[in-house]
């Protein structure tokens, strides 16, 4: 929708499907464009952020809360800057990819670009991307009404994570999402590889399938609510962690709380490591990889949050602080 020609994506999905892996996969292809990416995160730190492989795309981060919710006048002030430094010459790009929260619904986004009259002269909605998580997005859509929007508003769904499936739970999962959203394309994909010629430049967007899931999809939009069991606790932290007692509270963690973790990930300074250490976890599923080695112009802090339903701020305060590694003891004189 919109005018426009400069072509806008709005990457979706619930927690941990896989957004920011498809992101990477869409800035690293050789597809010769200039992409300027939004990247809104839930919780108050910017993890998502550090975690893009940029090279000399325009990444800018919102982090002030949801884009779907307070943040749209941002949203709308961040286009604006956007084309003002693209008119002087200070910054250039042919397409804006803007990733979601995984709490969000795309549904106010997508207006953004309908309602403004200023922004839908310039930009065209190209595609609303939904990634789903297929080992649990049963269980997501039983318990949250974000998957649902997520679903109902997308053009294009890519069934993400099947490696991690058998056929029958695909089946089940074709049909789940079918009674959502009978018109959306579906996709499927293992760490969010797919033919960038499936999501870019198709121009799907469709007003009409929008309306069929969403009637008032063209009233002003009310604020959305979230899901209020949902909460995020973060940590920065410059004091190195312990590896050891890092691994030990992760599996304790997991076994007994895993179902109640929907995403915790981080990036820990680790005592005597000269890498980054990417944390990434959904439910039980957790790994930690040590990537590139820490920038010298960059802060060698740990940065890890949790968001999940029944998070005891208070117990895992507590046990984050007990994974520090252990001051060295003062020389004596
Ligand atoms: N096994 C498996 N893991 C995957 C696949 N795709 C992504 N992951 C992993 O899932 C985790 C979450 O991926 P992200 O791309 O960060 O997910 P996200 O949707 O951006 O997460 P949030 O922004 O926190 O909601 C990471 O550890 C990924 O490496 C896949 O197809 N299979």
């Amino acid at each position: 929708m919109g005018t426009g020609e400069i072509p806008v994506n709005i990457l979706t999905g619930f927690l941990g499907s896989g957004k920011t892996t498809l992101l990477n996969n869409i800035l690293t292809e050789h597809h010769g464009e200039k992409v300027a990416v939004i990247v809104n995160e839930y919780g108050d730190i910017n993890i998502d952020g550090l975690l893009v492989l940029h090279s000399d795309e325009d990444i800018i981060q919102m982090n002030n809360g949801c884009i779907c919710c307070t943040v749209r006048g941002d949203l709308i002030k961040m286009l604006m800057n956007l084309l003002v430094a693209q008119h002087k010459g200070d910054i250039t790009f042919d397409r804006i990819v803007i990733e979601t929260t995984g709490l969000a619904d795309p549904g106010p986004v997508a207006q953004t670009f309908i309602f403004d009259e200023a922004l839908s002269s310039v930009f065209a909605l190209d595609t609303i991307i939904t990634v789903v998580d297929s080992q649990h997005i049963i269980e997501q859509l039983d318990s949250f009404e974000e998957p649902q929007e997520q679903i109902g508003f997308a053009d294009i769904i890519m069934l993400n994570k099947i490696d991690l499936v058998d056929s029958s739970r695909l089946t089940a999962i074709r049909q789940r999402i079918h009674q959502i959203n009978p018109t959306a394309r579906l996709l499927e994909s293992q760490h969010s590889q797919v033919a960038l010629s499936d999501i870019l430049d198709i121009y799907s967007f469709d007003l009409e399938s929008k309306l069929m899931f969403d009637p008032d999809f063209l009233e002003v939009h009310h604020p959305h609510h979230h899901s209020d069991s949902v909460t995020s606790l973060s940590f920065i932290e410059k004091h190195p962690l312990d590896m050891e007692k890092l691994n030990h509270w992760m599996a304790d963690l997991i076994t007994h709380k895993g179902q109640d973790l929907l995403r915790y990930k981080g990036i820990l300074n680790v005592e005597g490591m000269n890498e980054r250490l990417i944390f990434q976890g959904v439910h039980m599923l957790f790994s930690g990889t040590f990537d590139r080695p820490w920038q010298p112009n960059e802060a060698k802090e740990s940065r890890l949050i949790f968001i999940g339903k029944h998070l005891d701020q208070h117990a895992l305060t507590k046990q984050f602080n007990q994974c520090l590694a252990t001051r060295p003891l003062p020389l004596k004189g």
